[in-house]
């Protein structure tokens, strides 16, 4: 069984005080952070780059799972890894949902010493990708559409979930299943039991106790 993992979203962090946002997330058992890349085409949202990554990297010692909501996400693979990215993620529509391209560019993100991801947004048929699991070591389930933090949840796109779930029991893949949009403490428990093992939350998460929150749903 693949542990599960809490990634919380930067989307959601404290900028007033980001040093002392970025220490509560260090120290929290949270295993790793959420960095949403919004170039405001892709989606209509303007968010963060490379230069943000790097200062969040020197203060976040996890995995940092970064997501492309960009148009040409083949040109940011390289900068975000020099700023220090572990996983990057990015949309098979920015690709024209083209499982050949979206393979290569996992192939591509991989052969730079990085972990591979792919997302479809909640209208993407997820069978269109079958070709390309075999490729990637994370799949992103949106729950929302992009762009934007709390929205709610669309309970819908738990039946891709259950599909990735019963490829990866019956063919020779791992990648993880992650969830993006609208987690609470209700939809956490539906997302996990439909077979997610990586939960991303941003609002949620950051009103109220961050370390209690994170600790519930890791049990
Ligand atoms: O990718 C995102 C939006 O595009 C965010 O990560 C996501 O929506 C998390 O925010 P919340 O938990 O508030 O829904």
């Amino acid at each position: 069984m693949t542990e599960r993992v809490v990634a919380p979203s930067v989307l959601s962090m404290d900028y007033s005080d980001t040093g002392a946002a970025l220490q509560m997330l260090e120290n929290s058992p949270a295993q790793w952070l959420h960095f949403d890349v919004m170039d405001g085409h892709f989606v209509p949202n303007l968010t963060f780059g490379p230069d943000i990554l790097k200062g969040i990297r020197k203060g976040f010692s996890g995995i940092l799972d970064v997501h492309l909501m960009t148009s040409d996400p083949a040109c940011w693979v390289e900068p975000f890894r020099k700023a220090g990215a572990d996983l990057i993620t990015f949309h098979t529509e920015a690709l024209d949902n083209d499982p050949s391209a979206v393979s290569e560019l996992l192939d591509t993100i991989r052969s730079q010493g990085l972990q591979a991801g792919f997302s479809v947004k909640p209208g993407t048929p997820i069978e269109l990708f079958a070709s390309c699991l075999p490729h990637a070591d994370l799949v992103l389930v949106m729950s929302v559409e992009p762009g934007f933090g709390g929205q709610s949840f669309m309970e819908g796109q738990l039946e891709k979930v259950r599909w990735l779930a019963s490829q990866r029991a019956e063919n020779d893949v791992t990648y993880r299943i992650e969830i993006d949009g609208g987690i609470n403490g209700t939809t956490w428990k539906k997302a996990v039991e439909s077979g997610a093992d990586t939960l991303v939350a941003g609002s949620w998460l950051f009103s109220g106790d961050l370390d209690q929150k994170t600790a519930e749903m890791l049990q």
